[in-house]
């Protein structure tokens, strides 16, 4: 398993180490003490969570204000590009995003600790998408940074328009958004 930092710090890139044979292929997609000893998290997850959504959906970009969850987020269908936004006010990298690639063909999974929006898209016919989280679905604190504030500026590589739910097309900017200290 490898881990690497990003530009965002806190959020980490893991790349299993996927063990193929004449059957297919093996590999642990999360191993709680590995994941401890590696990236120095302490995280306990409670929650798995598994969408499916088709190409040009985007969902995003979700947060909890309270009971804020940190999410390891992997593919197993497709592919996706992956967004974080960095809403530490405190933080050098307020405001900024980051966004990987995570499908199933190259298995990365991102870290993505509290006090980050999260959302993704979809470049792939179809997409699955399974991550953990290390509190439980909170809707009362549910928030919702507009995925196209041009202040924040995500490179989202969209076909057209998105497919939205209406939850996120009611979005606020960041400028609007309750963020965490
Ligand atoms: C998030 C969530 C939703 N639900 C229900 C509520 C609703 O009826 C249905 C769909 O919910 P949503 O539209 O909020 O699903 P979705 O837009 O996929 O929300 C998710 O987006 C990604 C980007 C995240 O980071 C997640 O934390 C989560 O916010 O599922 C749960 O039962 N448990 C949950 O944990």
């Amino acid at each position: 398993m490898k881990i690497s930092a990003t530009p965002l710090q806190g959020v980490l890139l893991i790349e299993p180490t996927v063990f193929g044979d004449a059957r297919g292929y093996f590999y642990e997609s999360f191993n709680a003490r590995r994941f401890a000893e590696l990236t120095g998290v302490q995280a306990s997850f409670v929650q798995d969570n598994h969408s499916r959504s088709a190409k040009g959906v985007l969902r995003g970009l979700h947060y909890q204000i309270q009971q804020a969850q940190g999410k390891l987020v992997r593919v197993t269908a497709g592919a996706i590009f992956d967004v974080v936004l960095d809403i530490r006010r405190s933080s050098p990298t307020f405001g900024r995003w980051h966004g990987v690639v995570l499908s199933a063909e190259n298995k990365h999974e991102l870290w993505v600790p509290p006090g980050f929006a999260h959302g993704f898209t979809v470049t792939s016919d179809m997409a699955e998408v399974q991550y953990k989280t290390t509190d439980y679905w909170a809707p009362e604190f549910e928030r919702s940074v507009i995925w196209n504030d041009p202040a924040v500026g995500v490179a989202w590589p969209l076909d057209g328009e998105p497919l939205l739910s209406a939850k996120d097309r009611a979005g606020v900017p960041l400028a609007q958004a309750e963020v965490f200290p």
